[in-house]
């Protein structure tokens, strides 16, 4: 039976890029996932092998990158239409240009504390936590005569677009890593604490308060911790939520460390200024622990955070 190629499009999905821009201390995030496909004269290359109106899909990729720097990003908008008529103006074979774009909303880290040198007036410059993402989790246990109540939240995905550093780590013949003096830092914190009221004898914690409190210790912990690496802002999150709760003696943490990779967009005469990353989804660090009130016994399972 003889065939005929149909509509065909292809080109780099979910280029996963993060824009930077400092104004001053001042940073400004722009978070996409950005999709491109290309279509036209593209018979020869199904029924034939030739890729002489090819452009790499490579290509399209390491175009969202450099125009991330060149054009900065206003609007996804504005973005996918630079893109889309770039693709189309300058490449001949190809007729049509679909951009996608997903844009991830991230709002700053606000503190009321004051504690800290590295806030403004009641916003962390460099600080920031995705727009409605997480999700309030419970374990509630009774057997009748004592209840344990975990508490706890997941997916809260928070971004640091500085005072992160990561060296002086182990080096081996496998180690490739350099090290780090000024990177991104984000996670997305699971977290689950125990409370310590046991008995129906004792006042019950404001359910509702304590969560509120427990999850803006943890928020304002990350913003304002200098930190040299994820663990050392782990234990900082843990511990301010034990200080400052003292209806909560123990709280786990599985924090991914979401790699932000600097784009080398030398090869396009571009130079990156800590300014355009590419956001890796996988393989990710994971970092757990356990913080405690001195004292208490730990209760919260080890893999708790993973159910
Ligand atoms: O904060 C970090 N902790 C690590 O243990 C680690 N390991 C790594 O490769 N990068 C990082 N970052």
């Amino acid at each position: 039976m003889p065939t005929i190629l149909g509509q065909n499009q292809y080109g780099k999905a979910e280029n996963r890029v993060v824009r930077i821009t400092r104004d001053g201390d001042t940073h400004h995030i722009k978070d996409l996932n950005v999709s491109v496909a290309l279509s036209g004269d593209m018979d020869e290359v199904h029924y034939s092998g030739s890729n002489a109106n090819v452009l790499p899909t490579d290509t399209t990729k390491n175009t969202v990158f450099a125009f991330a720097k060149e054009h900065g990003i206003d609007s996804a908008e504005q973005f996918g239409m630079h893109l889309a008529r770039h693709f189309v103006t300058s490449q001949e074979p190809i007729k049509r240009a679909r951009i996608r774009i997903e844009e991830y909303a991230w709002e700053r880290i606000e503190t009321t504390d004051g504690n800290s040198r590295f806030i403004g007036a009641d916003e962390v410059k460099h600080s920031f936590v995705r727009k409605g993402q997480e999700v309030r989790t419970a374990q509630i246990t009774f057997d009748g005569d004592r209840w344990e109540v975990l508490a706890g939240l997941k997916d809260l995905t928070v971004l640091n677009s500085t005072h992160s550093e990561f060296w002086g780590y182990v080096k081996d013949k496998y180690t490739t890593l350099k090290e780090a003096h000024d990177r991104i830092l984000a996670t997305d914190v699971s977290a689950w604490w125990r409370y310590n009221w046991t008995s129906d004898e004792d006042r019950a914690p404001n359910w509702e308060r304590s969560y509120a409190q427990a999850r803006k210790h943890i928020l304002q912990a990350f913003a304002e911790t200098y930190s040299l690496s994820l663990q050392q802002t782990l234990y900082q999150m843990g511990s301010r939520v034990i200080n400052s709760r003292s209806e909560i003696d123990e709280i786990r943490f599985s924090l991914p460390n979401k790699h932000h990779f600097l784009v080398d967009l030398e090869p396009f005469g571009l130079k990156n200024d800590n300014e355009v990353y590419f956001a890796a989804d996988r393989p990710y660090g994971l970092i757990e622990a356990t913080v405690l009130r001195d004292g208490v016994e730990a209760r919260i399972p080890v893999d708790m955070t993973n159910l």
